[in-house]
């Protein structure tokens, strides 16, 4: 196991800022840590790192607690916070340098660290470039590389795309994805199409607690399971359709065309489409509410929130 956190808990004075959470990274790809503004994703991130204590729990990095070993540990992780950590008076070159020399690389290998880094990360033909005079792309680029220049195994990444224009968040997208084919990448992001655009697996924070963690195929599931779509020509009042064994609720969208939640098993389409013929409702549409993911965001935000 590269990461394994285990009923991580922090508070920063009274109330807890994150509880209880746990994640679990065994492979290299992308796992997405999803939440909105203030969720706890930077707590999370900045304890999993090392640069905060935590009041509870523990963070296992290949298989070494965190707390108890912290160098050993933090050997094997990289970090991008959330501000990066440039100096902008230096060049690429001098701030891979000193980053390499933190990071208590091998002197005989420092060069060769520095120079696959670069290549990596798309920044060869600017190694004498003061800092301060690259586009925020680069920048981001350059917090990259200090955070991979020690091929660490687990890539911690916060909110790495944040900021930035349309084409520097597609090249930042596609450099990540890179170092996902050799490095386990833990990503935060407060954007659901960017988790669902780079991520294999989805933890979801909402008020510091985890509320989803699986797939991210399990969560397009999940987000679609349960609710359909009906369209009649002569529809049904909502108490006809609640009395339809399985239906939870009926959200109307136009006079003929609405919403139902439902629970237990899918026969749930069967005993709509057979109400409807007793009926004479005319079922015009059926089908699976392909709601935005971003939709289910918000209604797995305000169940938390309630
Ligand atoms: N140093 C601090 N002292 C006190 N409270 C803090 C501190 N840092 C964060 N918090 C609080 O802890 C909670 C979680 O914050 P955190 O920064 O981890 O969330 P986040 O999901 O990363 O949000 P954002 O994307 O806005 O940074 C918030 O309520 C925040 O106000």
């Amino acid at each position: 196991m590269i990461l394994q956190t285990i009923n991580l808990s922090h508070r920063y004075s009274a109330s807890w800022a994150i509880r209880d959470i746990n994640i679990q990274i065994g492979h290299t790809g992308i796992v997405g840590l999803l939440g909105a503004n203030g969720s706890g994703k930077s707590t999370t991130l900045n304890i999993i790192s090392g640069t905060l204590n935590q009041t509870a729990g523990e963070v296992i990095i290949d298989g070494i607690d965190l707390r108890k070993h912290p160098e050993e540990a933090k050997k094997r992780v990289g970090f991008l916070p959330q501000q990066l950590p440039l100096y902008t008076d230096l060049t690429i070159d001098e701030y891979l340098l000193y980053s390499a020399q933190l990071r208590r690389i091998d002197k005989q290998q420092i060069r060769s660290a520095m120079e696959e880094t670069k290549e990596r990360c798309g920044l060869n033909h600017l190694s004498s470039r003061l800092i301060k005079n690259l586009s925020g792309g680069y920048r981001q680029r350059v917090g990259i590389a200090q955070a991979i220049i020690h091929k660490p195994k687990l890539v911690i990444l916060d909110e790495p795309t944040n900021g930035l224009d349309p084409n520097q968040i597609i090249e930042v997208r596609k450099l990540i994805l890179g170092i996902a084919q050799e490095h386990s990448v833990l990503l935060s992001s407060h954007i659901l199409t960017e988790v669902n655009l780079l991520c294999k697996e989805i933890v979801m924070i909402e008020s510091g607690r985890v509320v989803f963690s699986d797939s991210m195929e399990s969560f397009a599931n999940y987000a679609q399971s349960d609710s359909l779509l009906l369209r009649f020509e002569n529809p049904p009042s909502r108490e006809e359709l609640l009395k339809i064994a399985g239906v939870e609720a009926v959200e109307l969208l136009s006079p003929k065309q609405m919403r139902i939640r439902y629970s237990g098993d899918q026969a749930v389409s069967d005993r709509i489409v057979a109400a409807s013929v007793s009926g004479n409702w005319l079922l015009r549409e059926i089908g699976p509410d392909n709601t935005k993911l971003d939709n289910i965001f918000k209604q797995l935000s305000s169940q938390t929130a309630q």
